[in-house]
């Protein structure tokens, strides 16, 4: 007999990892996810991981889906306060009491505000910092390296570039502090100037060792902000404030 938390789980932040402290499985109801898309979710934890489409739950009755659950072996629920659930979120906590035993979670905050996943993707966009907070660990994008302009290499600095491989949320244009598969890192997001192309491209410090290769699998871990994408007019204006960068990253950023 198990104990189930359900809901989308987009992030798996703080206020997630808090009810599944008290679960074994978490049942997930896909309605379109872009902090911790597809089955990213089910690598947070060591939970089981059950995977449904809202698209092929949405038109059951209450009835219908506690049948499901039942299915599934659940004696015990934890939701959040807030839980609805079936067609036209018809079904509420006290339907759900009358089949099995119900923890109910207080709204968990962080700063007054509810922790929740729409309020995160729009921190992810505005301030990566407070993202980072509410969801209790650096945001991460994956995805796969690509051929760039072959500019970077040859007038700037090398650069990685990155094809996302899931509707991941994209933070604001500017340029990072990362950690790229792990490696200290400085990630530009946004419109090129060299281009007008928009890229998502990371320089790894000190990357001697960085073999470049098409199709690898790359994560970004996103840890501060440090300053927003400028227009330059010459490839020697851009490669003087991106050493500029380097350099500040390397005497500030301690690792
Ligand atoms: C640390 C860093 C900072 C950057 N800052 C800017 C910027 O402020 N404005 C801009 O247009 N491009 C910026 N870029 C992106 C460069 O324009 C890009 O790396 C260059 O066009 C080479 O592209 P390629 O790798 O496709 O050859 C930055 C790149 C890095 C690595
Ligand atoms: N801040 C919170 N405090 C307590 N429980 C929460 C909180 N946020 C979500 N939950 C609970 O976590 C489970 C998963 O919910 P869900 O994925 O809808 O979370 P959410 O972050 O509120 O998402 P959204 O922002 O899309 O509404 C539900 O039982 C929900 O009630």
């Amino acid at each position: 007999m198990k104990t189930a938390a359900i809901g989308g789980f987009d992030g798996m932040h703080t206020a997630h990892q808090e009810l599944l402290k008290r679960a074994d499985i978490f049942i997930i109801i896909e309605k379109g996810s872009s902090i911790t898309p597809g089955f990213d979710r089910c690598y947070y934890t060591n939970l089981g991981c059950e995977y449904f489409l809202l698209e092929n739950i949405k038109n059951l009755t209450p009835v219908e889906f506690i049948e499901i659950l039942k299915k599934m072996n659940v004696k015990k629920l934890v939701l959040g306060e807030d839980f609805r659930f079936g067609k036209n979120r018809s079904g509420d906590i006290n339907i759900l009491k009358n089949f099995f035993e119900v923890e109910i979670i207080k709204e968990i905050k962080i700063d007054g505000i509810g922790v929740h996943s729409h309020i995160i993707r729009k921190f992810i966009k505005e301030d990566i910092k407070k993202a980072n907070r509410f969801l209790g660990r650096n945001y991460k994008i994956k995805g796969t390296q690509i051929k760039g302009q072959g500019l970077g290499n040859k007038k700037l600095v090398p650069t990685i570039n990155i094809e996302l491989f899931k509707p991941y949320i994209i933070p604001k244009e500017g340029v990072y502090i990362t950690k790229t598969n792990n490696l200290l890192s400085l990630t530009f997001i946004g419109i090129r100037s060299t281009d007008n192309n928009f890229s998502i491209e990371t320089h790894i410090i000190d990357n001697e060792k960085w073999i470049m290769n098409n199709g690898k699998l790359m994560e970004i871990e996103f840890i501060d902000f440090l300053r927003e994408n400028k227009k330059f007019n010459t490839l020697i204006e851009l490669k003087h404030q991106i050493k500029k960068d380097i350099e500040y990253l390397k005497s500030s950023y301690k690792h």
